[in-house]
């Protein structure tokens, strides 16, 4: 053996080189972490946390057309699909065993409008696509998004008045939103808006319409995040947004306030709760998760996925690991499952390892 110490030390447990050949005495070591690492059945048996497909959501982009499927450029090997595309995916999602999949339509522009009513026609793509897919796959998860942002001529949330987003009164379409959502067939509606008071609106809304069964995932700690610029391309709100959405989402300086939000979820009746974007904020994934113990998710959102996939099509990280890397991270700082485009191709890896 050539290796020796380089830096001279002293102490109980330095090692001491014994002979011109650079041999060291052992170091009286009583803890040494390495021994649970040295083989792969080892590492294997004292894993603390494991990412399953019961883990996943995943997140589809819904279009027009037939047989239709549009690239989305920012977010290389996620395209837009028109309905009975949405269908195949869902039915591939289903014998993967992905629990859940949550739908975000690319609204023809023609359709927005000022207070995007097209939210709250039931026959909108969104609700046209929940229909077909429950019939086609009953037995896969559907969640829809509950904002106004597809559908308004200025890319905001809810509905803009004299420059301002009017919380009231987004509150009441958005309420109208998760009804024909809930009516399509969607069994989680997933208010992402930030408005205040729309969790405890939309619970009453569905109750009285006989919809006690409809699942609230609120998207309770969302920042306003510059992650989420490839989703706004493949909604088409990119094009749409006028100014930003700093007067609803969250201050990424926050974490004390994420708590608030989503303590007032859950007390509105949340029955699950977001944090995103999901890397940056995975201490707000820890503390929400310790803090109220109730089922919590984390958004890898289009930004994640972006850099992650950039990176890996530069050759510049292994995109295979890095992604199987940030689940498992989401895993340990607390969430119960992650929505991420990774979805497909993660269940596919460990249906492949299993
Ligand atoms: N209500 C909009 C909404 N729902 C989910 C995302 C982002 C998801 C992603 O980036 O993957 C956004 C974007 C936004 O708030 O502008
Ligand atoms: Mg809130």
């Amino acid at each position: 053996m050539t290796s020796r110490v380089v830096r001279p030390f002293e102490g109980r447990n330095a090692p001491k080189v014994i002979d011109e050949t650079g041999t060291t005495e052992n170091l009286a070591l009583t803890r040494r972490p390495r021994r649970n690492r040295k083989a792969e059945w080892a590492r294997r048996l004292v894993r603390e946390n494991v990412v399953t497909t019961n883990d996943l959501i995943w997140p589809i982009f819904v279009v027009d057309g037939h047989e239709t499927r549009v690239p989305v450029a920012s977010m290389p090997g996620v395209d837009r699909l028109s309905v009975d595309e949405a269908v195949r995916a869902a039915e591939h999602a289903a014998s993967l065993s992905i629990p859940c999949i949550a739908l975000f339509p690319y609204t023809d522009p023609a359709l927005r409008d000022e207070r995007g009513s097209e939210a709250v026609n039931s026959k909108n793509l969104v609700c046209r696509a929940v229909r077909a897919i429950k019939a086609a796959v009953p037995q896969i998860g559907v969640m829809t998004d509950v904002a106004l942002d597809p559908y308004t001529s200025h890319g905001h949330d809810g509905v803009l008045r004299d420059g301002e987003i009017v919380n009231d009164q987004s509150v009441a379409l958005l309420v109208q939103q998760a009804l024909v959502q809930a009516a399509a067939g969607a069994d989680i509606v997933a208010p992402s808006d930030m408005m205040d008071g729309r969790v405890g609106a939309i619970r009453e809304a569905l109750d009285r319409a006989g919809m006690q069964h409809v699942q609230i995932m609120a998207y309770a700690a969302k920042f306003a995040s510059a992650f989420y610029g490839p989703f706004r391309d493949a909604v088409g709100t990119n094009a749409t947004l006028v100014g930003d959405k700093r007067t609803y989402q969250m201050d990424p300086a926050n974490g004390d306030e994420a708590l608030r939000e989503v303590a007032l979820d859950l007390e509105e009746g949340a029955d699950m709760v977001m944090v995103k974007p999901g890397m940056p904020y995975l201490d707000l994934v820890h503390r929400v998760k310790s803090t109220f113990r109730v089922p919590t998710f984390a958004y890898q959102v289009s930004g994640e996925y972006a850099m992650i996939e950039a990176a890996a099509r530069n050759g510049w990280i292994d995109g295979d690991k890095a992604m199987m890397e940030s689940l498992v991270a989401f895993k340990r700082a607390g969430a119960d499952g992650v929505l991420t485009y990774f979805a497909p191709r993660v269940a596919q890896k460990l249906k492949a390892e299993s």
